[in-house]
């Protein structure tokens, strides 16, 4: 099954957009995102990759530690995913959007069975309008919520999925020059084809509930780009944020295929 003459985009939501920089996470946000999908959805069809299931535990549970600092994230990442999901279906609902769960583990895009099974369902999901909403399989994948490769997880979705566009919404308008990040105002980076140049802008900061910070975004930015799949890294605090980034009213970071 193919696609169709929309344009497909996959975006990822960091956690700190879905909790607008707080310790909750902001329905607001998520209605935010369900109205913006709404007025694109003639011309575009989206599949969503979202963080954010440990910061919703976070908000309402502490654990008992058995040692580990890695397996009460993943505790609490099974707690948080059931209402996370549940404020994306009851925000998407309102607005007629209807709504799917796909949990992922990178061994699943080694093994070509399973790759074909994702790129099959998916497609079934949104011929049927329904709009996938991925997360990592956080029981099993402790290597994610170590490195914050939910950043790698979009990319190598996109990829499987030959999306027209990979959208990363994170808490800074883009990626900024390194000189200028610590100032007020901030230098963003427009536009660039050069990866390498890239990584040596990156700083070794990252935000309140962030993993990965912009090293794992550029990564995927070139994993992205292998596949001929243009990346943008945009700021999901603002309102709106996706269309104006498509109606070029915002500054965000693209990178732009060879
Ligand atoms: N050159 C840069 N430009 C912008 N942000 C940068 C840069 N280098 C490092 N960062 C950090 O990356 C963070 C975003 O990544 P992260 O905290 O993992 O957020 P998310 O939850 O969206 O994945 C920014 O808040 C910033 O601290
Ligand atoms: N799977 C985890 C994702 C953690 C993560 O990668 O966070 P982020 O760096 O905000 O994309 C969760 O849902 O909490």
């Amino acid at each position: 099954m193919g696609k169709s003459d929309k344009k497909r985009i996959l975006l990822k939501i960091g956690s700190n957009v879905l909790t607008k920089e707080t310790n909750h996470i902001s329905r607001g946000k998520i209605e935010d995102i369900a109205c913006q999908i709404a007025d694109l959805k003639g011309n575009y069809e989206f599949v969503i990759v979202t963080s954010g299931a440990i910061a919703v535990a976070k908000q309402f549970v502490q654990l008992e530690s058995n040692g580990k600092e890695i397996n009460v994230k993943q505790a609490l990442a099974s707690i948080g995913q059931p209402h996370l999901m549940r404020i994306y279906q009851e925000s998407f609902r309102e607005l007629g959007l209807l709504t799917s769960q796909c949990l992922l583990s990178y061994s699943d895009f080694k093994k070509e069975e399973s790759r074909t099974n994702i790129k099959n369902t998916i497609n079934v999901l949104v011929k049927n309008s329904y709009i996938p909403i991925i997360n990592e399989n956080d029981t099993v994948a402790t290597d994610e919520i170590k490195f914050g490769d939910n950043d790698k997880l979009s990319a190598l979705t996109a990829s499987l999925l030959n999306v027209d566009l990979l959208i990363i919404a994170t808490n800074t308008n883009g990626i900024y020059t390194k000189e200028s990040m610590d100032s007020e105002s901030a230098k963003t980076i427009k536009e660039t084809s050069d990866i390498n140049s890239l990584k040596n802008q990156i700083k070794s900061s990252i935000s309140l509930h962030g993993t990965g910070g912009m090293t794992t975004k550029v990564e995927a930015a070139e994993i992205a780009q292998k596949a001929e799949i243009e990346t943008w890294i945009v700021n999901g605090l603002a309102d709106n944020f996706i269309v104006d980034a498509i109606n070029k009213t915002s500054e965000f970071t693209k990178i732009i295929t060879k």
